[in-house]
């Protein structure tokens, strides 16, 4: 039995608890027990395996409670009523038609988030909506769709471009020829873009992800509705059938899995599944070939210890990961925070080579490439910032620490300058990281983000078309939205702001947006 901690909360991956898991509308449940002081408490219960805030999904059931017929019925009609308004051949079908309405006709639902067909624009019109959908936008679908953010959930953070195109360069270069996106939407993308544009050598790709929407836009070999926290495939066989076969026709194109994850908890029920991927990936094997499926797993550094526990042929890179919709994982020393966000990968890393421009540099002791400001420590034998500053050596500790840290005779440990001694080393509530407390994860350093619910159809009909009085108004809905928090309401008023700015560049492309 496997177990791993977060937040008071323990997972428990065991063949049998898996076996008995009931489903809710994201698949089968995870078996969790909650701990006081250290001690399980004696009843374990099953909770939804994607989403981490009760509001998104309130499954819950004691593991040995007994559920009549009737509740079981009720529940398989819910979960059923969860589940997306098409199937996905439904959803290609309606590509198909819509790609062949002339430009004018093809109108994308913004509040709704969906292609329309001509015959659904009256049910649609109080909408916000998005005329003369190109087919370049049809294309990069991450850009037309609207980020699910809800950190709890979907924290669908996307990749600034120069992190995707580093991606896509490192891939092609190391020779991979096939690419398992499991939660990349916008690494997909640029795939298919690079593919529409016969750039040889042709690169495939299939993705992964929790977020239905993608159904819209990519074939049932392209894209899978997928939970990654449970390896569930929601579309069934066919499903899980196109993403075996895709993972598994060789054909001489070496593939490589490239995730990342939404940052809660939960690494080990991640793990799990990506070890069901790899098993998948063997049965197609020799099974004297003892090779790994190559991977990249993006995840923040501070995990790197519970990662590794779970995947020891992975090491991590020095690579800041960067993302465009986060404000506080950006690249770079420029004022901002550097991104925590890195590349575990179980490839040789002196095979990756990151960007000298970038100030990245080879140490030929540890022979791989680090970020600028780290350095050879000659007592730990590593270069051992993490965090991308500069690491000092703790003589008695023994180790290299943060250049914030001191030694605290008392906690005999080293630790941030103002705390509290006696309190260091309980790590995180949130995300269960030692190397920080709550108030300084990432996780909680948003305010709270809207959900897609909240970008569902509005009541009223929003008849202003200028910009001042939609920033009014959409002031007005962001204070309905927050709980009087100001930074709730800075946030909203930003999100509508950017919202605006890409209406603005819409229409400067001629596109006819109507709200
Ligand atoms: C941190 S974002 C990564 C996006 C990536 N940086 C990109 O730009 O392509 C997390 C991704 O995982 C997806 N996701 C969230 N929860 C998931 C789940 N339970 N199963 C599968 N995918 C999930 C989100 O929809 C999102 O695309
Ligand atoms: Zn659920
Ligand atoms: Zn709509
Ligand atoms: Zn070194
Ligand atoms: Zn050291
Ligand atoms: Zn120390
Ligand atoms: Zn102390």
């Amino acid at each position: 039995m496997e177990m791993s901690e977060a937040a008071g909360i323990e997972l428990i991956i065991n063949p049998e608890a898996e076996a008995r898991a009931p489903q809710c509308p994201h698949g089968p449940t995870l078996l969790f027990v909650k701990v006081k002081h250290k001690k399980q408490e004696a009843r374990r219960f099953y909770a939804c395996a994607a989403c981490r805030d009760r509001k998104d999904c309130n499954f819950f059931q004691w593991e040995d409670e007994k559920v009549s017929k009737a509740r079981q019925l009720a529940r398989e009609e819910f979960n059923q009523s969860r589940q997306p308004p098409f199937t996905h051949e439904q959803y290609v079908e309606r590509y198909q038609r819509f790609v062949s309405l002339p430009s004018a006709k093809r109108i994308f639902c913004s509040d709704c988030q969906i292609l329309l067909l001509p015959e659904e624009w009256d049910l649609h019109s109080p909408h916000c909506r998005l005329g003369d959908v190109s087919l370049g936008q049809l294309k990069r679908p991450s850009h037309l769709l609207l980020p699910l953010e809800n950190k709890k959930t979907n924290a669908q953070y996307l990749f600034a471009d120069r992190t995707c195109q580093f991606l896509l360069d490192l891939i092609v270069l190391l020779g991979f020829r096939r690419v398992l996106c499991v939660g990349t939407p916008r690494l997909h993308e640029l795939i298919r873009v690079r593919q529409s544009k016969k750039e040889e050598p042709i690169i495939k790709s299939q993705l992964l992800d929790i977020d239905f929407r993608y159904s819209q836009f990519y074939s049932e070999e392209e894209f899978c509705h997928y939970n990654m926290f449970n390896h569930y495939f929601f579309g069934g066989k066919s499903a899980s059938e196109a993403f075996q076969t895709f993972l598994c026709q060789d054909k001489g194109e070496p593939i490589i899995m490239v995730t990342d994850p939404p940052f809660g908890g939960l690494v080990e029920a991640l793990a799990h599944s990506f070890k069901k991927i790899v098993g998948v990936w063997k049965t197609s094997r020799n099974e004297i070939d003892h090779a790994e499926l190559p991977i990249f797993w993006i995840f923040p550094y501070f995990f790197e210890p519970r990662i590794l526990r779970c995947f020891p042929s992975l090491s991590m890179l020095d690579y800041q990961v960067d993302y465009d919709n986060h404000a506080l994982y950006k690249h770079g020393n420029t004022g901002r925070k550097q991104s925590p966000v890195r590349i575990f990968t179980n490839l040789p890393p002196k095979d990756i080579i990151l960007p000298a421009e970038e100030g990245y540099r080879f140490c030929t002791l540890c022979q791989r490439y680090i970020s600028s400001a780290n350095r050879h420590c000659e007592k730990c034998k590593a270069c051992t910032s993490k965090d991308g500053r500069q690491w000092k050596h703790c003589q008695t500790c023994n180790k290299c620490v943060k250049p914030s840290w001191i030694h605290c005779d008392t906690c005999c440990r080293c630790v941030l300058q103002e705390h509290t001694c006696g309190t260091a080393g309980d790590g995180c509530f949130t995300c269960g990281s030692t190397e920080h407390k709550r108030r300084e994860c990432p996780q909680s350093a948003f305010p709270n983000r809207t959900t897609i619910e909240e970008a569902k159809p509005r009541k009223r009909k929003l008849l202003e078309t200028d910009n001042k009085t939609t920033v009014n108004k959409c002031k007005k809905q962001a204070q309905k939205v927050s709980t009087g928090k100001r930074k709730t309401l800075k946030w909203a008023t930003g999100k509508l702001k950017r919202k605006l700015k890409r209406k603005k560049k819409q229409k400067r492309r001629g596109q006819t947006v109507q709200c």
